[in-house]
């Protein structure tokens, strides 16, 4: 199973520890083909700040999405680039898990929240304490691949 993780870079990397340990769990379900987002060693500067660097994050992370089997996206930071993925996995059909925290004290957006139709695109609100569990119930209703 190729799992596409979606969470903050240039949004702001606050955090960048919760990141890592729902990637050390999805670890457990798959490959996850963008660790690297969950890296404390990316800053907000992101993996390049230079235009030709820019474009080569675009076109492999499009073409990891459409390799991947599900995506998984921590939301609460908000961040354009987890929004445009998101976007361009509804156009694709994937399975798409979105996790937000309401303890941030922040309201998710409408084009995020609005977009869940319990199937194919699922927002759930949760606690760090029930991340591996909402995950467990996720991937069990996957099939394996
Ligand atoms: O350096 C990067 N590498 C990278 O893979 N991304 C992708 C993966 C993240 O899920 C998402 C973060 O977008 P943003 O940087 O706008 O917060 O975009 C984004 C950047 C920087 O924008």
């Amino acid at each position: 199973m190729k799992i596409y993780f979606c969470g903050s870079i240039r949004g702001g990397r606050d955090d960048v520890n919760i990141y890592r340990r729902l990637v050390e769990k999805l670890q457990s379900y798959g490959t996850v083909l963008t660790e690297h987002v969950s890296s404390s060693e990316l800053t907000d500067r992101g993996e390049n700040a230079s235009a030709a660097g820019d474009k080569f994050i675009h076109d492999r992370d499009v073409d990891w999405l459409r390799q991947s089997d599900v995506v998984v996206a921590e939301v609460t930071q908000p961040s354009l680039g987890v929004g445009y993925e998101l976007g361009r996995a509804v156009d694709m059909n994937k399975k798409i898990l979105c996790l937000f925290r309401p303890s941030s004290g922040r309201t998710l957006s409408a084009m995020i929240r609005g977009a869940d139709d319990g199937q194919l695109f699922v927002v759930r609100d949760y606690t760090e304490d029930e991340a591996e569990n909402i995950l467990e119930d996720f991937f069990s209703n996957i099939k394996r691949i």
